[in-house]
């Protein structure tokens, strides 16, 4: 028995059309477009690439891009006037600023700068409060992206058992959040929990953002489970000085167990940068609704 792949790639492309497409009706009735503000801090090859795949799509969902790049050095004041000024800019909806932050930076200080209203991110702590507490706010890309993938693969989720591997505030947590939303049964796993294989045995559901190359085997694996593999892991590849990226989940033996599984890459990625642009638009309808 082999696992459905579950195509986030293809999945992706269809949700940035249906933006797209709501993108023109809304530019049509408010003369509007929507904009999205990513700031990279430093050089990190991986960020460069994300945030060049960023503003491509948003240019092809018909929204505006604008990318702010600051060297390594920059301080914690210059880069908290740039959210400052990004805040009161009519023609910014959605502000991204890419993790991690250089160490002399204080990252919960620079979330927490950002106008909620403008964090397409999700992670301010009042759109973190909001999820919890079942209100309306905007909600993280990539726990919304996976949450995609789960009901389009399953269906109703109420009663199952999800296990999320991982309690990052950006990750973790609020996957386990939107989860418990749809009403499964959540256990959040991380790097104290006593004996993971077994845990993760009873699950569903499995969601995986360790940040461990192929961490999770086959055999932690209940036959039949969905597995939604977060992991970007980039490892040596077969030929000498290349590299190729792989999940938190060992793909080709878990297939074998997994009734669905998501591969990397062409799963989560991909849905991650698709629901930055549906926050956006989102961000953008609510200040002209
Ligand atoms: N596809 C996408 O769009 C995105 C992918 N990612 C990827 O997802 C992964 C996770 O990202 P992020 O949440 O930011 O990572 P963090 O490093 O912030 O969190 C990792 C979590 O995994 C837990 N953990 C680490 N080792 C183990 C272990 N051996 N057993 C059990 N739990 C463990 C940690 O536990 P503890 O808290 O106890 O330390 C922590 O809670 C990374 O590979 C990242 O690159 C991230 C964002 C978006
Ligand atoms: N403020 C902030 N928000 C983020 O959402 C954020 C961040 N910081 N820091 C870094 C992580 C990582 N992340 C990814 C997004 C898309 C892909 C993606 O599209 N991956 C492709 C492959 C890309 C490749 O080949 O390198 C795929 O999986 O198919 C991966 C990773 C967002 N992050
Ligand atoms: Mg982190």
């Amino acid at each position: 028995m082999s696992a459905r792949v579950i195509d986030g790639k293809s999945f992706a492309a269809g949700l940035r059309a249906r933006v797209a497409t709501e993108v023109a009706a809304f530019k049509a009735a408010t003369g509007v477009t929507p904009g999205l503000a990513v700031v990279l801090v430093g050089e990190d090859p991986a960020s460069q690439v994300y945030v060049r795949n960023k503003g491509r799509e948003t240019l092809a969902a018909g929204m505006a891009s604008f990318e702010h790049r600051m060297a390594a050095t920059t301080s914690q004041e210059q880069l908290l006037a740039l959210i400052a000024s990004l805040n009161t800019d009519d023609t910014v909806h959605g502000i991204l600023v890419q993790l991690p932050l250089p160490k002399h930076i204080d990252e919960a200080a620079v979330l927490a700068a950002i106008d909620p209203a403008k964090d397409v991110d999700g992670f301010h702590v009042v759109n973190a409060g909001l999820l919890a507490t079942g209100g309306q706010g905007l909600v993280p890309c990539t726990p919304l992206g996976c949450l995609m993938l789960l009901e389009d693969t399953l269906g109703d989720l109420s009663g199952l058992e999800a296990v999320v591997i991982g309690r990052s505030n950006i990750v973790g947590k609020p996957m386990a959040q939107l989860l418990l939303g749809k009403s499964c049964t959540v256990t959040i796993a991380h790097s104290r929990t006593r004996d993971l294989p077994s845990v993760v045995r009873r699950a569903d559901i499995v969601v995986a953002a360790v940040g461990r190359p192929e961490m999770v085997k086959a055999d932690w694996i209940k036959p039949g489970a969905t597995v939604i593999d977060v992991g970007i892991n980039r490892v040596p590849a077969d030929e000498p000085g290349k590299t190729r990226l792989v999940g938190d989940v060992a793909y080709g033996e878990v297939s074998r167990v997994a009734g669905a599984v998501t591969p990397v890459p062409g799963g989560v990625g991909p849905m991650t940068i698709a629901c930055l642009l549906l926050n956006t638009l989102t961000a953008a309808q609510a200040r002209h609704g």
